[in-house]
C-alpha cells in the first residue's frame, strides 16, 4: 500500500467534547458541587491505516455475515438495499476490489449515493448516513471510478480531520483499488522526513492544514484535481481553523471540481455553509431521530462524585479487555493522567491525543487496530470515523460538551459511540454522569436524538458485568435487538 506522508504544518486540533444520555425518568444524585474552573483543564482539548480497515473479527466472521444478511433485508435498516454492487455501474477492477473486501451487498447510503456521484457531468453531493454504514466506501468508489490511471498527476483529494482518519481512508482506497493497474495513492499528513518532496500520487488523502501548506508550496500539482471530498464535513467546515483551511484548499483547486461532503451529522448551523461550499448538490439527509444505531446499546452510570469516576472505571476493566474498548475523555491532561494511573496499577492501556508526535500516534493506533493494545484512552481527536471492528465498548468518561464545557455536544456523542456497532455489529456505549450538570448534559443529548439510555444498577456489580458481557457476546451470537434490549432491561 502506498502511504507516504507529508511535511509538518500546524493542524488545528478539533474540539473535544463530551455527551450524556437520557436515562429513564428519575434524576440521579445531585451530590457533588460543580467542578471549579481550572484553566489547565481547559487548555488542551482535541477536536473531534493501513489496508484492511479494522481489526479482523476472525472466528466471528460467519455468524456476523448471517446476521448482516437479515439486516440488509430490512427496509428500515440503514444497511438495507435492493441493488447489488454489479448494478451500480462500477468497473470490473473495482468490483473485484469490493469482493476482496468481503462486501456482499451495498448499504442504503452506498446504493443511493453512488448512482448520483457517478453521473456525468459530475455533480456535487452532500450525504448523511449513520455511523459505520459505509460512507467511506461510497466516496472512495466515486474517486476510484474517476481516476485516469494513464495520468500520473494528482486527480482526487480527500480531507479528514485527523491523521488517523486520513491514514485509514487511504488504506480503504488503496485496498479497494488494488486491481486498478497503475493506481497511486499517498497520505498528505505531517511527516518531517519527506520535507520538500512533491506528492505525485493520483489520489491524495490528508489533513487540511498540511494539504493547504503543500498546495501553497506547490508540492501538490493541483491542475488535474477534479474531485474534492470532505469526510466528517460538518466538523471540517464548522471548526474555526479547519473551516478556513478547507475553504483555502478549495480556492487553490481548479474551478471545475466535484465537491463531495459526507458525515453522519450535519447540524443546522453547518448545513447552509455546506450548501454554499458545495453548490447545487444532490443531498441525502436524515432527521436527528434517525441517527442512532440500534446495535449500539446506550447505558449510563450515575456516580456519586467526580472523585469516584476512576474507581468506577477500573470496575469495567475486565469487560473492556474482552474485545477492544475506547475511553473518551475531555482533555489531553485527563488522558495522560488516566493512562499513568492505570499503567502504574498494572493495567494494559494505550493513550492517544493530539499532544503526541505523529510517529507515536501512528504506532499507537496501529497497535490498537492489531489488537496488541485493547484499551485506548483518547480525546475527541479520535471521536470521528475511526473504524476498528473489534471495538465492543465505548466509555464516555466525560460527557461530551461544547467548547464552553457547559452545553452538551450531541454530535460528538453520536460520533464517539459510533466507534462501536459498525456495519451491523453490536456494542455497548457507557456514559459516566457524576453530578447534576453532567446528567443534564446527557439528558439533553438523549432528548435531541429521541433515544433511550438505560441506567446501570450499581447495587449488584455481578449483574452489571453479566449484562454487559451478554451484550458483548451477542455481537458474536447474532442476537436480535429485541433480545438484547431485554437483556439490559431484564424484560421491563
Ligand atoms: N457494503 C458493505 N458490506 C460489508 N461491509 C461494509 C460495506 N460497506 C462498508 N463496510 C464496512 O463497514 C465498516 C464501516 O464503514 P465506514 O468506515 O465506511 O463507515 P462510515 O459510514 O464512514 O462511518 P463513520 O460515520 O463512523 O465515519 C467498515 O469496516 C467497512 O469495511
Amino acid at each position: 500500500m502506498a502511504s507516504t506522508e507529508a511535511t509538518p504544518a500546524q493542524e488545528t486540533p478539533a474540539q473535544e467534547t463530551p455527551a450524556a444520555g437520557t436515562p429513564a425518568q428519575e434524576m440521579p444524585h445531585e451530590t457533588s458541587a460543580e467542578k471549579t474552573h481550572d484553566p489547565l483543564e481547559e487548555a488542551q482539548v482535541d477536536g473531534a491505516g493501513p489496508p484492511g480497515n479494522g481489526a479482523p473479527l476472525a472466528d466471528t466472521q460467519f455468524k456476523v455475515e448471517v446476521k448482516l444478511a437479515d439486516l440488509q433485508a430490512d427496509p428500515n435498516n440503514p444497511l438495507f438495499s435492493v441493488k447489488s454492487f454489479e448494478e451500480l455501474q462500477l468497473s470490473e477492477e473495482l468490483l473485484k476490489g469490493i469482493r476482496h473486501m468481503n462486501f456482499r451487498q451495498p448499504s442504503k447510503v452506498q446504493e443511493k449515493a453512488l448512482p448520483l456521484l457517478l453521473m456525468n457531468p459530475p455533480t456535487n453531493m452532500i450525504a448523511q448516513s449513520q455511523s459505520g454504514t459505509g460512507k467511506t466506501a461510497a466516496f472512495s468508489l466515486n474517486i476510484l471510478s474517476r481516476i485516469d490511471t494513464s495520468n500520473p498527476e494528482p486527480q482526487a483529494l480527500a480531507l479528514a480531520p485527523s491523521r488517523e482518519l486520513a491514514r485509514q481512508i487511504l488504506g480503504v482506497i488503496t485496498h479497494m483499488g488494488q486491481f486498478m493497474n497503475g493506481l497511486t495513492t499517498t497520505a498528505v499528513i505531517p511527516d518531517p522526513s519527506r520535507r520538500g518532496q512533491p506528492f505525485n500520487a493520483q489520489v491524495l488523502v490528508g489533513t487540511p492544514g498540511t494539504v493547504q501548506d503543500m498546495l501553497r508550496r506547490r508540492l501538490i500539482n493541483s491542475k488535474h484535481i477534479k474531485i474534492l471530498v470532505l469526510d466528517e464535513a460538518d466538523n471540517m467546515l464548522d471548526q474555526q481553523g479547519m473551516g478556513d483551511q478547507c475553504t483555502r484548499v478549495k480556492q487553490l483547486l481548479p474551478r471545475d471540481l466535484q465537491i463531495v461532503l459526507f458525515s453522519a451529522t450535519f447540524p443546522p448551523n453547518v448545513i447552509a455553509y455546506a450548501q454554499r461550499f458545495a453548490p447545487s448538490s444532490n443531498t441525502l439527509t436524515l432527521a436527528h431521530e434517525e441517527l442512532t444505531i440500534e446495535g449500539i446499546k446506550q447505558l449510563y452510570i450515575d456516580i456519586d462524585k467526580d472523585h469516584d469516576k476512576y474507581a468506577t472505571l477500573l470496575k469495567f476493566y475486565g469487560l473492556m479487555t474482552q474485545a477492544s474498548s475506547i475511553i473518551f475523555v475531555r482533555t489531553r491532561r485527563t488522558a495522560e493522567e488516566l493512562e499513568k494511573r492505570m499503567v502504574a496499577e498494572g493495567h494494559k492501556v494505550a493513550q492517544l491525543s493530539g499532544a503526541l508526535e505523529g510517529p507515536d500516534r501512528d504506532r499507537i493506533i496501529d497497535q490498537f487496530r492489531s489488537g496488541e493494545a485493547k484499551v485506548l484512552i483518547t480525546t475527541n481527536v479520535l471521536a470521528r470515523g475511526i473504524d476498528v471492528e473489534s471495538v465492543t465498548m465505548v466509555i464516555n468518561y466525560d460527557v461530551p460538551t461544547m467548547a464552553n464545557n457547559i452545553d452538551a455536544d450531541p454530535e460528538t456523542y453520536l460520533h464517539r459511540i459510533g466507534r462501536t456497532g459498525r456495519f451491523g455489529r453490536v456494542g455497548v456505549a457507557l456514559t459516566f454522569v457524576h453530578n447534576k450538570t453532567s446528567w443534564q448534559q446527557l439528558h439533553a443529548i438523549a432528548t435531541y436524538f429521541k433515544t433511550e439510555m438505560y441506567p446501570i444498577d450499581t447495587s449488584d456489580w455481578d449483574a452489571v458485568e453479566e449484562t454487559i458481557q451478554n451484550i458483548i457476546k451477542s455481537s458474536r451470537a447474532g442476537k436480535s435487538t429485541k433480545e438484547m434490549t431485554e437483556m439490559i432491561t431484564g424484560g421491563r
